[in-house]
């Protein structure tokens, strides 16, 4: 089977094989670091071989959840904010139907999904009560810490309307908890109200763990295959497990983002051509930001969805200032394709393209986009997926997690923390009069 691979040819992304393999002997000594866990942030290392382990009994319990879900729901509102959503609604948008939410019971045999939770938007939550007012509803709310203010007040006001719907002891068959194993203000509130509850490993921090239960049960609720998503990534552990740089591809695209962040290349585009990977990017951007964005260091991860953004940031990429490198993901078979058709007045004049598959035109923009943006001084990387299904979103989950690592140790930095988020809610808690923040913002 082809596998999900790194490409990078020095024409692209002007560097050299020479200058990627000067790097060769501290990749493997920080791939010793990683697997022995002795580095920075070493106690969440958990994802790094999470997958090859014996998880059989976990993967039954959230499927049979999600089987009860199905049964019994027409809608699922999953709860969360960052590492606690992102992840999941990557997974579905990828491998799901473009509209899945939209398209009639007919077609959709599995739950709908709403995220919630992962702001403070009073208007968003009133509409999504308005709009599942009338469906049978289950809740998954996750939180590893389970005090994040986001989701707390979303599953306080659904909580209430809910126990409204069904009253209290219907409400809590219908409502999943997915958390700490044993700390925290949602495990204890799942204990008292009998929720049923799933975990997130102490050793996995909320941007690695989406292939633990925190995405595996909204994933599997939308009816996506969760053993190949995991089957993918066991592989990936397997292929990427090798501390020759220039036999593994998670390593040679840290190297390569470290190199061209040093010539002053502090931007990376994500750059994908199907727009169901507009939440992987969204994932990939928390995942790298949060991981490498620390100590006045880091990449700062950005995206773009082409061909539609070539009509707008297009611009600014080809001839704006020079401090970007670009990275396509590029899916080699569509889940669909179309031919274009002929037409016998050609007034649009697209009849030289009759007969074509519009994704050989896909192609055609990407390869026109790197050449032009090569041209323009942007570095082009690229990623390439043999199809998006849930075999190779998996390893391609593993492929980003196994490089953000790799690079971030590259950088110099502890991959693993996230010190940074806390200052906007220490103020915000002041800015609310939480007890025990009164003095922060006194001076
Ligand atoms: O799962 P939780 O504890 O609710 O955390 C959810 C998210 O919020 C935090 O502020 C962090 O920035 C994220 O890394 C984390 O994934």
């Amino acid at each position: 089977m082809s596998k999900v691979s790194f490409e990078w040819n020095q024409q692209n992304s002007f560097v050299t094989v020479d200058e990627v393999n000067t790097y060769k002997a501290e990749v493997a000594s920080l791939h010793k670091v990683l697997h022995n866990k002795t580095g920075a942030g070493n106690e969440f290392l958990g994802w790094l071989d999470w997958y090859e382990r014996d998880h059989v009994e976990e993967l039954q319990k959230i499927e049979k959840a999600a089987k009860d879900i199905q049964g019994h729901s027409e809608v699922l509102v999953v709860i969360g904010v960052g590492g606690s959503y992102i992840g999941a609604r990557a997974v579905i948008e990828t491998l799901q139907h473009t509209f899945y939410n939209e398209l009639p019971n007919s077609k959709r045999k599995t739950p709908r999904i709403f995220f919630v939770g992962n702001h403070v938007s009073s208007t968003y939550l009133s509409d999504l009560i308005d709009i599942i007012e009338d469906f049978e509803v289950s809740i998954n709310v996750i939180s590893k810490s389970g005090t994040t203010t986001e989701p707390a007040i979303a599953f306080r006001v659904l909580k209430d309307w809910m126990e409204k719907k069904y009253g209290k002891a219907e409400a809590a068959r219908r409502i999943f908890v997915t958390t700490d194993k044993e700390k925290g203000a949602l495990k204890t509130l799942a204990l008292k109200e009998n929720y049923e509850t799933f975990v997130v490993p102490d050793d996995v921090g909320g941007r690695y763990s989406v292939l633990t239960a925190v995405g595996l049960l909204p994933i599997s609720v939308a009816g996506i295959n969760i053993q190949e998503l995991i089957d993918g990534a066991v592989v990936a552990t397997k292929d990427l497990r090798n501390p020759t740089l220039l036999e593994n591809d998670s390593y040679q695209y840290a190297v390569l983002r470290n190199i061209l962040n040093k010539r002053g290349k502090s931007i990376e585009l994500l750059a994908y051509y199907e727009p169901n990977l507009n939440y992987f990017a969204e994932w990939w951007k928390q995942l790298f930001g949060e991981s490498e964005g620390k100590d006045g260091k880091g990449i700062f991860p950005a995206s773009v969805g082409f061909s539609t953004d070539l009509h707008s940031l297009g611009q600014y990429i080809q001839d704006g200032h020079r401090h970007l490198f670009e990275t396509a993901l590029y899916v080699e078979k569509p889940r669909h394709d179309i031919i274009v058709n002929i037409n016998e007045h050609d007034l649009d004049e697209l009849n030289y393209l009759a007969g074509q598959p519009m994704s050989y035109i896909n192609q055609k923009v990407l390869e026109g986009t790197t050449l032009a943006h090569t041209a323009g001084n942007v570095p082009n990387l690229k990623v390439t997926i043999p199809a998006l299904t849930a075999y190779h979103v998996g390893y391609l989950i593993y492929f980003f997690m196994k490089s953000c690592a790799m690079s971030g140790y590259l950088l110099g930095v502890n991959p693993f923390d996230q010190p940074g988020v806390e200052e906007y809610k220490k103020n915000m808690f002041a800015l609310l009069g939480k007890p025990g923040y009164e003095n922060r913002l006194k001076n």
